[in-house]
Order: C-alpha cells, then sequence, then structure tokens
C-alpha cells in the first residue's frame, strides 16, 4: 500500500514520516529527492544558474538554497520558473522510487512525503492522502523557531502554499499534531491499525 503525506509546512510531515518508519515503513522524501536532483554536475542545477545567474551557485558549485529561497518565496513569477525546471525530475524521481519499493515488497507500507502535492495535482497517485495538520499559530511559531525566521519571512513562505484548512478538507486521513509526539505517535498507530498494517 502507499500513501501521500503533506501538510504545511512545518507542520509535521518529516516528524509524522519518521513515525511511520519507526513502524516500519519505507519513505519517500520530496524535499531529500529536490535536493538530489540540484546536486553539482545535474542538468537541473545548469538551468537553475542559466535562469537565475551564476550568483546562485556557491564557491564549491553546490546551490545557494538561501539565496534562491529569498527570490523564489517573495516572489511567485520566479517561483513558478523554479518549479517549472524542478518538478519534473522530483516527480520523476519520487515515482521510480516508490514504484521500486512497492515491487521489492507489495505488503510493506510505503509513505511518500510530498510538501506541494495538492498545489501539484497530486492527490491521484496514490491510494489515500493522509494530511499532518496543525493550527495556524502553532504553524507559524514553530517555523520560525526552527528557520530562525521572522514573523513576516515566516508568514511569507506558508502564504506561498495552500491553506492547511483546504488540506485538511480534502484529506482522506487527518492526523492532529499540536500536541505533543506522543500523542501523534498515537495517531499514527492508530492509522495502521485501522489499515490492518500494525
Ligand atoms: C528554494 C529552495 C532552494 C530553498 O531551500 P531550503 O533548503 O531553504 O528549503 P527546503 O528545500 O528544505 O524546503 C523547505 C520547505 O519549503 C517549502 N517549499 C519549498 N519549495 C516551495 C515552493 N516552490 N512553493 C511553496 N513551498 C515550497 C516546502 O514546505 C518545503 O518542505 C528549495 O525549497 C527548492 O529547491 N524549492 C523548489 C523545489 C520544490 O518545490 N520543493 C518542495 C516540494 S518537492
Ligand atoms: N508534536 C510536536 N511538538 C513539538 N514540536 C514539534 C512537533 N512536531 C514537530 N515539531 C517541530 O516542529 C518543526 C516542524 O516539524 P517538521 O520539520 O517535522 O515539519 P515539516 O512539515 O516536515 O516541515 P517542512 O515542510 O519545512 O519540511 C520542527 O522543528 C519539529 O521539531
Amino acid at each position: 500500500m502507499n500513501i501521500g503525506l503533506t501538510g504545511g509546512i512545518a507542520s509535521g510531515k518529516s516528524t509524522v514520516s519518521q513515525l511511520f518508519v519507526q513502524y516500519g515503513a519505507r519513505l519517500v522524501d520530496a524535499d531529500r529527492i529536490a535536493r538530489e536532483v540540484v546536486l553539482p554536475g545535474s542538468a537541473v542545477l545548469e538551468q537553475i544558474a542559466e535562469r537565475f545567474g551564476s550568483e546562485m551557485l556557491l564557491p564549491d558549485g553546490t546551490l545557494d538554497r538561501k539565496r534562491l529561497g529569498e527570490i523564489i518565496f517573495q516572489d511567485p513569477v520566479e517561483r513558478r520558473a523554479l518549479e517549472q525546471i524542478t518538478h519534473p525530475a522530483i516527480r520523476k524521481q519520487m515515482m521510480d522510487q516508490m514504484k521500486q519499493y512497492e515491487l521489492e515488497d507489495p505488503k510493506r507500507l510505503v509513505v511518500v512525503d510530498v510538501p506541494l502535492l495538492y498545489e501539484s495535482g497530486l492527490d491521484e497517485l496514490f491510494q489515500e492522502v493522509v494530511v499532518v495538520y496543525v493550527p495556524a499559530s502553532i504553524q507559524l511559531e514553530r517555523l520560525k523557531e526552527r528557520d530562525r525566521l521572522t514573523e513576516e519571512e515566516a508568514y511569507t513562505r506558508i502564504r506561498t502554499q495552500m491553506s492547511l484548512e483546504e488540506k485538511r478538507e480534502r484529506a482522506d486521513w487527518i492526523i492532529h499534531n499540536d500536541k505533543d509526539r506522543t500523542e501523534t505517535e498515537r495517531q499514527v498507530r492508530l492509522f495502521l491499525q485501522e489499515k490492518g498494517l500494525l
């Protein structure tokens, strides 16, 4: 079985993914793939340098993620341009990994963590979509704290994504991550029990 796991920025997707892994699932992580497809020497990194300028590369040839982030989270045109370059490669790699894991062990759960799952219209690819939900105030606080952002910077990033309320409405299953990690783990176990996976 496969599930698509999504939510908002800093709502707790990685935290919940790791819990699924603890209970035996295999994980496909779109953020991680997004980092792999821009490694030095890749066609994607070359296209980014062409479109955004070679000043997007650090002296060691890797992508200056902070600098590119400052541009794309503020400007929808630039963001679209980056997505058009990166998303096809990310999607292909994601689907390849998912299919390979399913072939290797058809009974084992495959969790695919995709931040922009609904925004990119990928919900039909998965048997079920699980949304990791937190109220907006907690999302803002956790994002500010984790990424050392000001209130304004954190808001700007949150606003680039579909609201968590809308994602929650579309979800097949919701995991509430506003309490402590033990409570979140209880909900992960409940999901696995319901699906006969625990
Ligand atoms: C702009 C980049 C270089 C900034 O890197 P940085 O290391 O600061 O952030 P990181 O990649 O860890 O992303 C953190 C979170 O930002 C959010 N985010 C990233 N890209 C986008 C986007 N295009 N639109 C909205 N939210 C985004 C996601 O919630 C993600 O989990 C990077 O996010 C990127 O390459 N984005 C384009 C690829 C993409 O869309 N990735 C996200 C889904 S696969
Ligand atoms: N139940 C919780 N209680 C307290 N802090 C939490 C909880 N769950 C997650 N966090 C913290 O909130 C922050 C965001 O969590 P996490 O990194 O899992 O989110 P994410 O959705 O994967 O983020 P991104 O979209 O940026 O990849 C982290 O600093 C994490 O340690």
